[in-house]
């Protein structure tokens, strides 16, 4: 059998390859001739090539997902999985590390020779497309960019129960490294795509969040290469100051050369239950005694299917230990399973609660192969069975060649005919804010989960300010993360819908009840909204006292609206009657 699978897929892969060649080979050179015989005319002044390439790729976006931007995937992911086996056997890294270090601050020393200090600020050389934001970061075509080229696992403490790593590695890497070991980060975020530095700088959470807060929380020292070069070890004791600016700060306060984090033991299987609500009061009186719980469970998020409809999942470490616990293994991630939200969503049918022994990797990974719900849109036949046993093993399309093979146009109807948004907020908004996204945006499903935001005390309230109802008994208090990622209903319906103004209000909902929203996606605030939201009273006098201005670009300027996509140019854009 094995023997006779095999025979068939070499023959699939080298005729799937070939088209694949062939496409790219054949396509650009029969629209160089449709170009050279003039059937292709230029309506927007640019060269008929190239403009005949952008319409092709926004008409035909599914046919380059599927024959350009899964193979691409495929292929770089096999790359990084040889690259990162033969780092992680051989353990070249270590030995590398303290070169890399001194080549990030040659780079910022030759910035400061050059007198660029308040011409030309400096950030990350990783490239816009690569990055899991939805922005496109035309920011970085005016700054000095500085190759952090850290990639590495540095040392896994298991005594101590920290990992020491670089920043460019990535959430897969850090299962397929941490996860053989019998471990995880305390917050193991879902997305394999998403790089610890990025995490770090910017925010990370998960489904044990309720547990450990954010994934800020966990950091135990960080390394920093400051504007002037100079290389410091950051923590909670030596830089209280710095340590509580640096998350959220998104590489504005220096470049992040390597950190320490938090790992915790784990058992081979989470053990989910998955818990059918027909009311939003059932969910949110389940959600708020799950999480504020004495024991609260290891695991808690929600997924909400309708207004009043939803699925809460409990997950628990398991070992799998009996005959009847075999029964109930289920690899969700396998390619040909169905995806996991669609699975979750059994639970409201007449299957009714249930419960299955998920291996931990899956776990950590579920949602990647649909991209949460994204994929419904990019490749609409993606879950039907006969293209999960084709082309499924071919795995997700990444993020990054979504955004690389994206035209301008995908761009726009990205910001103004779909909403991809996550707000942090006060677990007692729940209800309220799940009938808001309704009148706003009218997505299902919705993402929930509970976050601890803790108290740092007074001198250390950093981007986020300190929680004003805490748990009695505990220091913190419980927001949770509200997502929602898809195509409004009244898109699909072709009515009118103001992408602009429904982002606005739920941008104004978020600062008026004391929450945040997450950075990664697009925001419409102006920098006084922005200041609002977020506390800027240590980041400006981090910013100050490590001489940034002039250095680097201020967060605000990292994430404000984008010029030409996002920039007010008069309304006609944003309402978007298709
Ligand atoms: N569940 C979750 O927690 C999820 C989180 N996210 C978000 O995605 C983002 C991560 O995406 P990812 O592609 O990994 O990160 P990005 O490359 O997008 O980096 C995010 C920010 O961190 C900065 N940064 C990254 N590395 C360094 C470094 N070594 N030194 C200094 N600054 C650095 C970047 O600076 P620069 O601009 O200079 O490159 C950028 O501003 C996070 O910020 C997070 O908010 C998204 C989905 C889920
Ligand atoms: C914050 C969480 C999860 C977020 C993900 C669902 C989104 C993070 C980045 C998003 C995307 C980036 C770029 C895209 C290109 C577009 O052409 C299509 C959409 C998308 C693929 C988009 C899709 C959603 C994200 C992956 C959770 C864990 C709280």
């Amino acid at each position: 059998m094995r023997r006779n699978g095999r025979s068939l897929l070499y023959p699939a892969l080298l005729t799937l390859g070939g088209v694949c060649l062939a496409s790219i080979v054949a396509l650009p050179l029969g629209a160089k001739a449709r170009v050279a015989k003039g059937k292709v005319k230029s309506k927007r002044g640019m060269d008929p090539f190239t403009e005949f390439w952008m319409e092709w790729m926004t008409e035909y976006r599914g046919v380059v997902m599927v024959m350009v931007v899964l193979p691409l995937s495929f292929a770089f992911e096999q790359y990084f999985e040889v690259r990162d086996w033969f780092y992680r056997t051989f353990q070249v890294a270590p030995r590398l590390h303290d070169a890399r270090v001194r080549h990030v601050q040659k780079q910022v020393r030759r910035w400061n020779a050059a007198g660029l200090r308040g011409k030309r600020t400096m950030c990350t050389a990783r490239a816009s497309w690569l990055t899991m934001s939805t922005r496109t970061a035309t920011f970085k075509e005016d700054c000095s960019k500085i190759e952090c080229c850290l990639r590495d696992i540095l040392r896994v403490d298991v005594e101590k129960g920290f990992v020491r790593t670089e920043p460019l590695v990535d959430m897969r890497y850090m299962t397929r490294t941490l996860v053989p070991l019998g471990y995880q980060l305390a917050i193991q975020v879902e997305m394999e795509s998403l790089t610890i530095g990025g995490l770090c700088m910017g925010l990370g959470m998960e489904t044990n969040s309720h547990r450990f807060g954010l994934l800020q929380e966990t950091i135990l020292a960080l390394e920093i290469v400051t504007s002037h070069g100079e290389l410091l070890r950051v923590t909670r004791e030596s830089n209280p100051d710095l340590f509580y600016a640096l998350p959220w700060s998104h590489g504005t306060l220096g470049f992040l050369v390597a950190v320490e984090l938090k790992i915790i033991p784990i058992k081979p299987y989470v053990h989910v239950r998955y818990l059918p609500c027909h009311t939003q009061e059932e969910l949110c009186s389940q959600m708020k005694a799950l999480s504020e719980a004495k024991n609260p469970p290891e695991f808690l998020e929600a997924t909400v299917y309708s207004k009043e409809t939803s699925v809460i999942q409990v997950g628990e470490f398991a070992d799998v230990d009996s005959p009847e616990k075999r029964r109930k293994v289920n690899g969700v991630n396998h390619f040909w399973k169905p995806w996991y939200y669609l699975h979750v969503e059994e639970a409201l049918t007449n299957k009714g609660p249930f419960d299955e022994y998920i291996p931990v990797r899956h776990y950590h990974h579920r949602f990647t192969r649909s991209i949460f719900w994204e994929l419904r849109d990019l490749i609409p036949f993606g879950n039907h069975p006969l293209y999960r046993y084709l082309l499924g093993w071919l795995g997700a399309p990444k993020v990054s060649f979504i955004k690389l093979t994206m035209t301008p146009q995908i761009r726009r109807e990205v910001v103004y005919k779909h909403v991809v948004q996550d707000i942090i907020i006060p677990a007692e908004e729940m209800a309220h804010s799940i009938n808001l996204f309704h009148e706003w945006f009218e997505i299902y499903p919705l993402l929930i989960f509970p976050i601890a935001i803790f108290d740092h005390g007074p001198a250390h309230e950093g981007f986020l300010r300190n929680p004003t109802k805490k748990i009695p008994g505990k220091n913190c208090q419980m927001f949770f993360d509200l997502g929602v990622y898809g195509v409004p209903d009244k898109v699909r319906r072709k009515e009118a819908w103001d992408a602009k103004a429904r982002i606005r209000a739920m941008e104004k909902y978020t600062r008026d009840v004391g929450g945040y929203q997450c950075l990664y996606a697009d925001t419409f605030m102006d920098e006084k909204e922005f200041r609002l939201m977020f506390n800027h009273a240590l980041y400006d006098k981090m910013r100050e006292k490590y001489d940034c201005e002039g250095a680097f670009p201020s967060i605000y300027q990292k994430i404000r609206p984008e010029a030409g996509v996002l920039e007010d140019e008069g309304d006609a854009n944003e309402k978007t009657a298709v």
